[in-house]
């Protein structure tokens, strides 16, 4: 859904930078990805979503290059930069430090370090340590590390997790707006679908092991009658509207439940008046 400039010629000729083809997945004995294809073209932002244990952040590993599938072919262009839920930034590092580590590693080559934190609005913050920042604040710190890595993709689990909800909404828009500027293929895993219908180009959606829909969501200027309209057909697919409507059919059926007794105090009345009648 981002205003990125459209790929180029070239761009557009190259191929996926990730592409998984069918694969299978197993861990502790469970089938926990099966048959699942899909791939994420250059400079788009795709959301993963599904319900809890679907195998989100098993598929995200997949395309880190972190697991083997045990069926299927993987393609992964450059190594991708991933962001993990808890950050893991290093407690003894300054922020500036922990966005210098992908150099130390070797794995630079993205933008640099300072440039990095500028990029997330972080440059003031550098040298302070991970315990001496607020969680929307690591979290940026660890979207700059990422930034400092070289490759052109970022696969993020679900970076917002531990934020509330007004930080959450605040980082999105940076994302958003990060996102526009690098150009860098992203994908995001979620739990909000009103997260992933608002920040991605495309939503996929997994459920048992399978991507069970897999919906674009450009288009039509981003009003809201459209993305409300996306949301709700997300969340019927998830089955949280059914949830919803049985939720709201037990609200009804308890806001319903005086009526029986009393019709039977007024029953015994009328019967009692009736039985006083000369
Ligand atoms: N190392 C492992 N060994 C055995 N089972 C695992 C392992 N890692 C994950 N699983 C199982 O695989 C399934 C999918 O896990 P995964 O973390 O990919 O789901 P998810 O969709 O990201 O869930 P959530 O939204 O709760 O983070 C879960 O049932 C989980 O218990």
């Amino acid at each position: 859904m981002t205003s990125a400039p459209p790929p180029t010629q070239a761009q557009a000729a190259a191929p996926a930078p990730l592409a998984v083809q069918d694969i299978a997945v197993r861990l502790g004995g469970e089938l926990i990805l099966d048959g699942v294809t899909l791939d994420v073209q250059r400079g788009e932002f795709l959301a993963l979503i599904g319900p809890s244990g679907g195998g989100k952040s098993t598929l995200l590993r997949v395309l880190a290059g972190l697991l083997k599938p045990e069926r299927g072919t993987v393609h992964i262009a450059t190594p991708p930069a991933l962001v993990f839920q808890d950050y893991r930034l290093l407690p003894w590092r300054t922020a500036l430090r922990n966005v210098q580590l992908p150099a130390d590693l070797g794995t630079g080559g993205g933008l640099a370090p300072g440039e990095a934190l500028k990029m997330v609005g972080m440059e003031a913050y550098g040298p302070y340590f991970p315990a001496q920042l607020s969680g929307g604040m690591r979290a940026r710190v660890a979207l700059a590390r990422a930034l400092a890595q070289s490759g052109d993709v970022l696969l993020l689990d679900e970076p917002f997790a531990a934020l509330d909800a007004l930080v959450r909404e605040r980082f999105n828009a940076e994302l958003r707006h990060l996102h526009e500027k690098t150009g860098r293929t992203t994908v995001l895993v979620t739990h909000s679908i009103r997260e992933a219908v608002w920040l991605a180009d495309r939503v996929a959606v997994l459920r048992g092991g399978r991507i069970v829909e897999l919906l674009d969501t450009r288009g039509e200027g981003r009003v809201s009658a459209y993305t409300d309209g996306l949301e709700a057909h997300l969340r019927a697919v998830l089955g949280t509207g059914d949830s919803t409507r049985l939720r709201l059919d037990s609200v009804r059926a308890r806001s319903r439940a005086w009526v029986l007794p009393v019709a039977a105090v007024a029953l015994a009345l009328a019967l009692w008046a009736w039985g006083r009648t000369p």
